[in-house]
């Protein structure tokens, strides 16, 4: 398929220009004024539009098991809400059981993930150590295109890692030229206070911002960093939700250390007045690690994207319908913890941050897809709009508004933590490997298109 799409905006992280973009199969073929195309080129005219870099999400859970059940979208609903949204890139986390092969759970994933609409990747949670847990991370970043792993330090007598895990993964990952991943929160922590607040009585969703404050989520970032530190890894501290997080980043940044941070749309907009809600399904709906916090943090976190402590911007879409989450009805701690958004995400950020002043649209792609791609080694397949890049595109209509809501939204769970909010900002088309895949409303996702994202190792330079 022959595209060109005409008058536009290039927004690449670096500069915007006018220019027409020429797509012919899955790449970018040719940039410029007033360019020639085929007679039979499919025509987007793209005046008073931009035209950015496909979304990359760096941080989704489609068809997860987890906490008794299975969330609500699967690879093809997910990625093709969020191709709807302008994503076109997910990356996705396989997440082994303790003493499972994580070549076995790899499979299982890239199994699930074949009927993808959109372009995914994966990162493999490492919830266990022994020697066979570092020999298979070998041959994951030598042989399936992986190189990040991912510790949940929360999450206790499930799939927590340890500090002794920590150690040695970030030290095998260092070895093996992959980037160690952290959900930075004290398990040891959260799990106490949940038996001091179930103990007091307090079994409902307000319940759970309470047994993770801030300081939870920030000894753990401090943690991570530390052990980077010592070790000499870089690190990804993903869904940085408080500033005391930020700070840590900061702090370590300031003295040369390699960090990097992720912000979820949910968090830089949604505060935490959301549990204390009277509707107990509205509440539980909201339930997610880290909480959602109070409104300094929210302000906190858009200083840290501006300024450029915080890199990527994610949803951590794990959705889970009303039925799943009352699991935990009379048991704050049994409440399935994810929400969505990866069809919002582009939207929500490019409305509260380039709308507001807050970001640039230059600004928007470095956190929307130009810093993920290059953080976790896509770029410049991904990432930019270039000749020899993939034609994910999207032609992003600053007039054009959209108010979100369960009810007119692709993805499953019929919740959306966004609902009613009318954001200005959003895709009229979406391209992913040069096919226009959603136009004006109308989504043509095709289950089976997306295609595996092989990473390869950073070269010893990066560490
Ligand atoms: N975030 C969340 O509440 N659920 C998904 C798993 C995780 O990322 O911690
Ligand atoms: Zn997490
Ligand atoms: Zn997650």
């Amino acid at each position: 398929m022959t595209t060109i799409i005409r008058g536009g905006t290039v927004v690449n992280a670096d500069r915007a220009f006018r220019a027409d973009v020429l797509t012919d199969g899955d790449k970018i073929v040719a940039i410029g004024e007033k360019l020639d195309a085929p007679a039979n080129a499919t025509v987007i005219d793209a005046s008073g539009q931009y035209v950015m870099p496909g979304g990359i999400d760096t941080h989704t859970h489609m068809q997860l098991p987890f906490m008794g059940t299975v969330t609500a979208d699967d690879f093809f609903t997910g990625t093709a809400a969020g191709l709807a949204g302008g994503t076109t890139t997910i990356m996705d986390f396989v997440i082994p059981n303790p003493q499972q092969s994580l070549l076995e759970a790899y499979h299982t994933w890239r199994g699930w993930a074949a009927k993808s609409a959109g372009d995914y990747t994966f990162h493999v949670a490492v919830t266990w150590w022994s020697d066979k847990v570092h020999e298979e991370m070998g041959t994951l970043v030598r042989d399936h295109g992986v190189n990040s792993f991912k510790h949940f330090m929360a999450y206790k007598n499930a799939i927590m890692a340890d500090d002794e895990t920590l150690v040695r993964s970030f030290t095998r990952a260092l070895e093996l030229g992959a980037i160690p991943t952290v959900h930075a929160e004290n398990g040891e922590l959260v799990f106490q206070l949940q038996q001091d607040l179930l103990k007091k009585g307090i079994t409902g969703p307000s319940a759970h911002p309470l047994s993770r404050p801030p300081e939870v989520e920030a000894e753990a970032a401090n943690r991570a960093i530390a052990i980077a530190n010592v070790l000499g890894t870089p690190v990804y501290i993903v869904h940085v939700s408080c500033a005391e997080s930020l700070d840590a980043i900061a702090r370590a940044r300031a003295k040369g250390q390699r960090v990097y941070g992720e912000a979820l749309a949910g968090h830089l907009v949604i505060d935490d007045s959301v549990y204390q809600s009277a509707d107990l399904e509205f509440a539980r709906g909201h339930v997610m690690s880290p909480p959602f916090r109070s409104k300094h943090h929210q302000a906190a976190l858009w200083q840290g994207l501006r300024g450029g402590n915080l890199h990527t911007t994610a949803t951590d879409h794990c959705t889970f319908c009303a039925e799943q989450k009352a699991a935990g009805q009379d048991d704050f701690t049994k409440i399935p913890n994810g929400c969505g958004g990866v069809e919002d995400r582009m939207s929500v950020v490019w409305d509260a941050g380039v709308n507001s002043g807050m970001l640039t649209p230059s600004e928007f792609v470095r956190v929307t897809s130009a810093n993920a791609a290059q953080i976790f080694n896509m770029y410049p397949r991904k990432g930019v709009v270039a000749v020899g890049a993939d034609a994910d595109l999207v032609v992003w209509d600053p007039e054009g508004t959209r108010t979100i809501s369960a009810k007119t939204q692709f993805a499953k769970g019929g919740f959306n933590v966004f609902e009613g909010r009318t954001v200005k900002g959003i895709p009229s088309h979406t391209l992913h490997a040069g096919n226009v895949v959603f136009a004006r409303g109308e989504l043509r996702a095709v289950a089976g298109a997306g295609r595996h994202v092989d990473r390869p190792a950073f070269t010893k330079t990066h560490a």
